[in-house]
């Protein structure tokens, strides 16, 4: 199942530069390991935006649950998720 996600990031100005840093390279790490997972299948930032747009291809809406609220930073992201499915002008074949 492909999901389109929108991720935009807010951290508070009050956060020590030090743990937004670690947050930071934590949240990176854990992308990382889903894209090569296969789980996060792009990754894009926004021009301009604290915010990326991504696909996720998971089993379940509610694996995509458990691997949202996991993320490390998810206590300071505003998330909209849309699923997707096959539209019948594509020609890709892995676009399901
Ligand atoms: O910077 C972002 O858009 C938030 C984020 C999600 C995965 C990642 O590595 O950073």
């Amino acid at each position: 199942m492909l999901f389109h996600v929108r991720m935009n990031v807010k951290l508070p100005a009050s956060m020590p530069a030090e743990e937004a840093a670690r947050l930071k390279q934590v949240e990176k790490e854990y992308s990382q390991r889903l894209q090569r997972e296969g789980k996060w299948r792009h990754i894009w930032r926004i021009a301009g935006q604290y915010a990326n747009v991504s696909i996720f291809d998971v089993d379940s809406v509610e694996e995509l649950h458990t691997l949202l609220t996991s993320l490390p930073l998810f206590p300071y992201m505003q998330i909209e998720t849309m699923p997707l499915c096959r539209h019948p002008s594509s020609v890709r074949e892995d676009d399901r």
